[in-house]
């Protein structure tokens, strides 16, 4: 399984990431919601440098010009609720992409708030089935929203190849992935590898809730 952390190259990313981080500039949503956007372009235009390539011939009003366009059928998954802005960031880019969207939500399941649980109950998507499948979720934390989410699109076919696209990981999430995706077809995307969580499992730096930052708090 692949790697990709993005922020082993400078680019323009570090700053989204920086004013996403930043609690106070965290307080206007509209900004924070577009910097997530911004991000999920970014990923991506990488992510298609590793697609597959066709000819195409487009008539011009002076002649022909032959370029070279995906050939993939990309599938752009995203995990409500903070996977919206994301997911509009990705279909900036593959404006020709198929969509599914599934639900996935974190419950703590203990008094404390040590434990959490990961309900999915809505599944929307055309088939998988031989595509190329980007799932596109700003956190990865534990890694349970994008495992159940996966087997949630499995129930839709086998896809060809899978990008896990994410803002901020840790390696607790990404050995989960490790764990339950197929290592020859699998490569994680994202823009921060943070050292870990803390003991109600949000990561540290990380930003915080990324559905609350988008949206505000639910009940
Ligand atoms: O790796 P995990 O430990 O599963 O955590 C990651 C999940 O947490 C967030 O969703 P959340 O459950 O907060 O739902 P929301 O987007 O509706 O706020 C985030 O968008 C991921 O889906
Ligand atoms: O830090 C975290 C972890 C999971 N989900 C979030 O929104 N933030
Ligand atoms: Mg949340």
């Amino acid at each position: 399984m692949e790697i990709k952390n993005l922020s082993q190259d400078n680019s323009i990313i570090n700053q989204y990431m920086v004013e996403i981080r930043d609690a106070e500039y965290q307080k206007n949503r509209l900004l924070f919601r577009n910097n997530i956007m911004r991000i999920g372009e970014c990923e991506a235009y990488e992510i298609s440098k590793t697609l597959q390539y066709k000819k195409k011939e487009v008539v011009t009003p002076l002649g022909t010009s032959i370029i070279n366009v995906p050939a993939n059928r990309i599938v752009l998954g995203t995990i409500f609720r903070a996977g919206l802005p994301f997911h509009t960031g990705f279909l900036n880019i593959f404006d020709h992409a198929e969509n599914g969207f599934v639900s996935a939500y974190r419950e703590y399941t203990d008094k404390a708030h040590h434990n959490v649980g990961v309900h999915v109950e809505y599944l929307a998507t055309p088939s998988i089935q031989d595509k190329t499948l980007v799932i596109a979720d700003p956190m990865l934390a534990t890694g349970g929203s994008m495992e159940l989410s996966y087997k949630a699109f499995l129930t839709k076919g086998t896809p060809a190849y899978i990008h896990i696209a994410c803002i901020i990981a840790t390696p607790q999430g990404i050995d989960q992935i490790r764990s339950v995706f197929p290592s020859d077809k699998t490569t994680v995307w994202c823009a921060a590898i943070d050292p870990g969580m803390n003991e109600h499992k949000y990561i540290v730096p990380g930003f915080g809730d990324a559905g609350d930052l988008c949206y505000g708090e639910k009940i």
